[in-house]
């Protein structure tokens, strides 16, 4: 694998590869350098960079088995693979011996969740084969299957394609208090509008249940989410009946709040669990990526890495599209240009290069930021799949509400 970087530096852009997989320090080093960097160099390029940013690090004899294996560059994916599967089943096995030598509650957990982390790595059993892959075109072309993306807002759905499709992880970043968890309820509110039947989780962690609920009904009613924390006090008798129906119809969608799963796998489990059974397309949201706990990962970088490549296999392996919400770096507070950019992602690269997609919300007119109706831009900044391009929202804060704003 090693072997196929050096030749061709760029191919670390196809794949995540955590420096994590390698035991010995020189190497370990090495991918970090192409990780950073980012393979826009050739191999001249990359001995020399990576010999001036981390000087005797790697010596001769380090550089001579990687320079002269003999394997060809169109196998890396397989070799990633491979190398991929080799870490986590090691990870499960000492894992195993060590809950075999103190079978405390602490180490059959660690053990189960490096053990499901082997079984989500292990790609070799969900493979596709050509077969299936000429079949699914013959379908597309003979039976005009559709991929078929998950509606929201128009113009967003626009960008997308069609909607939020199967196989995607799209990131929204912003900073705090733009309203990302605002605009997350409001996704899922639209999503429901036009597709009754859809099944969708929001994990939240850092908002409750109730706060979620309210939030929900506040974008539902128009009723302010100030008057719903103590609604027998505060609230009409009008709005009291619009606060019971707006609970009417949220019973009616297959929606559910979870704000109790903080560890990645439980995350995990639950989606797949949600997925598997949601029989007219399923979303999951997640409230927000750096929260996540990572058990066992004490560096808060590769936890983050571990998080995105987790939600990344998901959403291949379930075909489902997986919205994960993000904080931005203080760094644009600095600016001038208010406008977010890809390198404002800057608690790891794996966030950008994990995601099919990534979208900013900001505050595109300063002079309304603190108003009750502010002016909010959704910035898609990478598509891999589609067009890059700004939707305007705006955003009535105290009713939590989101409502495209249309040029006259
Ligand atoms: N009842 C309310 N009245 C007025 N403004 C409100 C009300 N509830 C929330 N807001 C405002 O809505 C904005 C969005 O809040 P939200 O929690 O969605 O932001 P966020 O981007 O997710 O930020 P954070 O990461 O800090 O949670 C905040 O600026 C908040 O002040």
């Amino acid at each position: 694998m090693l072997y196929c970087l050096t030749q061709q530096p760029k191919l670390i852009r196809s794949e995540w590869i955590s420096p994590d997989w390698f035991d010995y320090k020189p190497y370990q080093t090495l991918v970090k350098y192409l990780n950073d960097v980012g393979g826009e160099l050739d191999y001249i390029q990359l001995r020399d960079g990576f010999t001036k940013a981390y000087p005797g690090v790697m010596s001769r004899e380090d550089w001579e088995p990687i320079l002269t294996a003999d394997v060809t560059v169109g196998n890396f994916s397989s070799w990633v693979k491979v190398i991929r599967n080799d870490f986590y089943r090691k990870r499960a096995q000492e894992s195993a011996f060590d809950f075999a030598n103190d079978p405390s509650d602490e180490k059959f957990h660690s053990m189960l969740i490096t053990a499901q982390d082997a079984i989500s790595n292990d790609s070799s059993d969900t493979e596709v084969t050509m077969d299936e892959l000429v079949q699914d075109m013959h379908e597309r072309l003979t039976e005009g299957k559709l991929d078929v993306g998950i509606k929201t807002y128009a113009p967003i759905d626009k960008l997308f394609g069609d909607g939020l499709m199967p196989g995607r992880l799209i990131t929204i970043g912003a900073r705090p208090a733009v309203g990302k968890s605002a605009f997350a309820i409001n996704l899922v509110l639209e999503a429901f509008k036009r597709q009754p039947d859809v099944t969708i989780d929001v994990f939240s962690l850092e908002m409750t249940n109730r706060q979620n609920y309210q939030r929900l009904v506040a974008s539902i009613t128009g009723i302010p989410s100030s008057k719903l924390v103590n609604p027998m006090i505060d609230l009409s008798d009008a709005e009291m009946k619009k606060v019971e129906e707006a609970g009417q119809t949220l019973r009616s969608y297959d929606l559910r709040l979870w704000d109790k799963q903080l560890k990645l796998q439980q995350i995990v489990k639950v989606l797949r669990q949600r997925a598997a059974t949601a029989k007219h397309g399923y979303l999951a949201i997640v409230d927000y990526l750096g929260l996540i706990e990572v058990p066992g990962q004490p560096d808060r970088r590769l936890q983050i890495e571990e998080v995105t490549r987790q939600f990344k296999l998901l959403t291949n392996e379930l075909d489902v599209p997986i919205i994960m919400l993000s904080q931005l770096s203080r760094g644009i507070e600095s600016r001038n240009d208010k406008k977010p950019m890809l390198s404002d992602l800057r608690e790891s690269g794996s966030i950008e290069q994990d995601s099919n997609a990534v979208g900013f919300l900001w505050n595109s007119d300063r002079s309304n930021e603190k108003s009750d109706v502010r002016s909010v831009t959704l910035t898609i900044a990478k598509n891999r799949e589609g067009a890059l391009g700004d939707v305007n929202f705006n955003f009535f804060a105290n009713k939590l509400q989101f409502r495209v704003a249309y040029l006259t």
